[in-house]
């Protein structure tokens, strides 16, 4: 941990059309470090991913990113500042191959030796990849395509991910690879993840710090192992 914030979000409203979704949204991650968001369905974790990659425009409120205001920042700009969003369903070009996907993550990127390194990690990090290098996206499994969607994400080497529902559809302990894997980076890179997750227990298991929402808004962010072992705290705010 380096003991900075690396997002700041405050006040911070969005939603659809005319209907407001997130109501003024407090928050904050330190950089190095992993803030899990867990909630009811509908409480609004996704639409807080989104908001914050810029998918959608939020209505109010201000998020920081290192001390800089995002307000106004395109979409492609936000991911040179070092956010990735890893969307739910994963977002994986079935048509091409497992390495045009991964490629795809760091074709933005100027400095291209450092993007070529970028992706010999992610294949050492995720050695079914490394086999599957020439094999189209829909032959992947689900694993393999949350893997390479993760991957992708890595290619750019973002100092923020947002990763919505990495453990969906997953086997258990595919999903406990996938959470080893985030500490890791956490721990060798710094890297600094937003989980949202409905499987309370894996998330706040690998999370630092626990943002539960509840229609809209942050009931609580408290550190995770509080969470966690706080009865009273769990019944009341995660219901087991
Ligand atoms: N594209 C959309 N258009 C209109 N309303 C939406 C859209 N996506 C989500 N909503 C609504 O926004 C609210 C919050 O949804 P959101 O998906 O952010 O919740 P969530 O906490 O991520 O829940 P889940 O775990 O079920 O995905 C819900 O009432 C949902 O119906």
């Amino acid at each position: 941990m380096t003991g900075t914030d690396l997002l700041v979000v405050r006040g911070l409203a969005a939603g659809y059309g005319a209907a407001p979704v997130l109501r003024a949204i407090d928050l904050t991650v330190p950089a190095g470090t992993i803030a899990a968001v867990v909630g009811a369905n509908g409480a609004g974790k996704t639409t807080l991913l989104r908001a914050l990659s810029g998918m959608i425009r939020p209505t109010a409120g201000q998020v920081l990113l290192a001390g800089e205001d995002l307000r106004g920042t395109p979409v492609e700009q936000l991911v040179r500042r070092g956010m990735a969003h890893v969307p739910e369903g994963r977002g994986v070009i079935s048509e091409l191959t497992v390495d045009e996907n991964l490629r795809l993550g760091g074709l933005w990127r100027r400095d291209r030796a450092d993007a070529g390194r970028a992706l010999d990690e992610v294949y050492q990090l995720f050695e079914p990849l490394a086999r599957r290098r020439r094999h189209l996206g829909h032959q992947l499994s689900g694993g393999e395509r949350q893997m390479l969607a993760l991957g992708r994400a890595l290619v750019g080497r973002p100092r923020l991910l947002l990763l919505d529902e990495p453990s969906l559809g997953l086997a258990p302990r595919v999903v406990a690879r996938t959470m080893a894997l985030l500490r890791q980076l956490r721990d060798s890179t710094g890297l600094t993840v937003l989980l949202v997750e409905q499987n309370v227990r894996s998330a706040l298991a690998v999370a630092d710090q626990g943002v539960v929402m509840s229609l809209g808004r942050v009931v609580i962010a408290a550190p995770a192992a509080q969470l966690r072992d706080d009865v009273d705290l769990r019944h009341a705010y995660l219901g087991f």
